[in-house]
């Protein structure tokens, strides 16, 4: 019977039809169900997991029952389309010996280039224009110049180095933390400077997170980490968004605390109707996680997921040591 690869993640979806001939080809089935939602859930996701042999899946669920459920069934690996792994239990994928690949540092700048929107945005106050101009007003706001603040990063890996150089061309100071000691050639590259994770909260004008999101990381950005940054900051994640603690932020956006917020992505996606982040029209600005989402950078992961996924079935002309196994 041929092996089948399911897709899952609707960025591939979207464009199989570029791919369909060529994995068809090789003897492979593709399965591609119908994507209702954002994503698949965990019942959805185990029993197709378990009727696939290979998987590209995005956000959906694949938590430790969902990969058990696959190896119980047929499916031998699995691609997470894109950066974030936070929705894939890594370490029940390895003791069950489940190989799982993602494909890092393929959209750093895309990511970089919407951190870099939200703060010419929210500092130009872009949207509140847009909205007046529509509305027949011309209300002529005052805005923050970027150059001479300072940025701070939380997170130097690809994406956080990407925008560390784009602020530096906009003339900022440009500060950062990881948990990690980053090599200083990387951030001499980009013109950045590692700095304590207090430190950036205290002294930088504007935050970007941009980490991965761990079981440490789970509301990083809590009341007391707002508390000790400075009356104003703006705040900006393009990561994930449970690093920030919602109501927290809430709270800091009513009394003035963080001056203004730049969210592509939240606790909840979609956002839900009754957040009370939408009580804040003029000084937020919301996304739809679409850091990645470039015709280009799609088409650039879509064309990695597939190959590892034939890798993984011993096919295709990729050699799976070239790409990034995650557990
Ligand atoms: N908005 C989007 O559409 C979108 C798109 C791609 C990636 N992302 C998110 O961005 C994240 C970062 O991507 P990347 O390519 O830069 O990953 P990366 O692995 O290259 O860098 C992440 C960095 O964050 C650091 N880090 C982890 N915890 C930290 C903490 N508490 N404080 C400071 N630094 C910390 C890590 O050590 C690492 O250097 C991804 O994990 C993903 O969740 C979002
Ligand atoms: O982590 C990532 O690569 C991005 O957030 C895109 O992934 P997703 O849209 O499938 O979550």
């Amino acid at each position: 019977m041929a092996p089948k690869l399911l897709v899952t993640c609707g960025h591939l979806q979207r464009h199989i039809a570029r791919y369909r001939d060529e994995i068809v080809a090789h003897g492979v089935e593709v399965w591609v169900p119908k994507l209702d939602g954002q994503q698949f859930g965990a019942a959805e996701m185990a029993a197709m997991l378990a009727e696939a042999d290979v998987a590209v899946a995005g956000d959906d669920d694949l938590s430790a029952p969902v990969l058990r459920a696959g190896v119980a069934g047929k499916l031998r690996g699995l691609v997470r389309w894109g950066i974030g792994t936070d929705n894939v239990d890594k370490p029940v994928a390895t003791e069950i010996g489940l190989p799982v690949y993602n494909t890092p540092g393929m959209f750093s700048n895309e990511v970089a280039d919407l951190a870099l929107g939200h703060i010419l945005t929210l500092a130009r106050h872009l949207q509140r224009m847009d909205r007046d101009v529509r509305a027949g007003l011309w209300t002529r706001y005052e805005g923050r110049s970027l150059h001479g603040l300072t940025l701070g990063i939380v997170g130097l890996g690809g994406i956080g180095r990407e925008i560390a150089r784009r602020g530096v061309a906009f003339g900022m100071k440009v500060i950062g933390s990881d948990v990690v000691t980053v090599d200083p050639k990387l951030l001499a590259a980009v013109g950045a400077q590692q700095k304590p994770f207090e430190a950036v909260l205290a002294e930088a004008d504007i935050i970007v997170l941009a980490c991965n999101l761990t079981p440490e990381n789970h509301h990083l950005i809590n009341a007391d980490a707002l508390a000790r940054m400075k009356h104003g900051v703006m705040l900006v994640n393009v990561a994930r968004g449970p690093i920030v603690d919602e109501a927290a932020l809430v709270d800091a956006l009513r009394s003035g605390k963080v001056g203004s917020a730049g969210l592509d992505v939240f606790e909840a996606e979609p956002l839900p109707a009754d957040s009370p982040l939408r009580a804040f029209e003029d000084n937020t600005l919301f996304g739809t996680h679409s850091g990645s989402s470039t015709a280009e950078a799609i088409q650039r992961v879509n064309r990695m997921s597939v190959d590892i996924a034939l890798a993984m079935l011993g096919l295709g002309h990729a050699d799976l040591a070239n790409f990034n196994k995650v557990a």
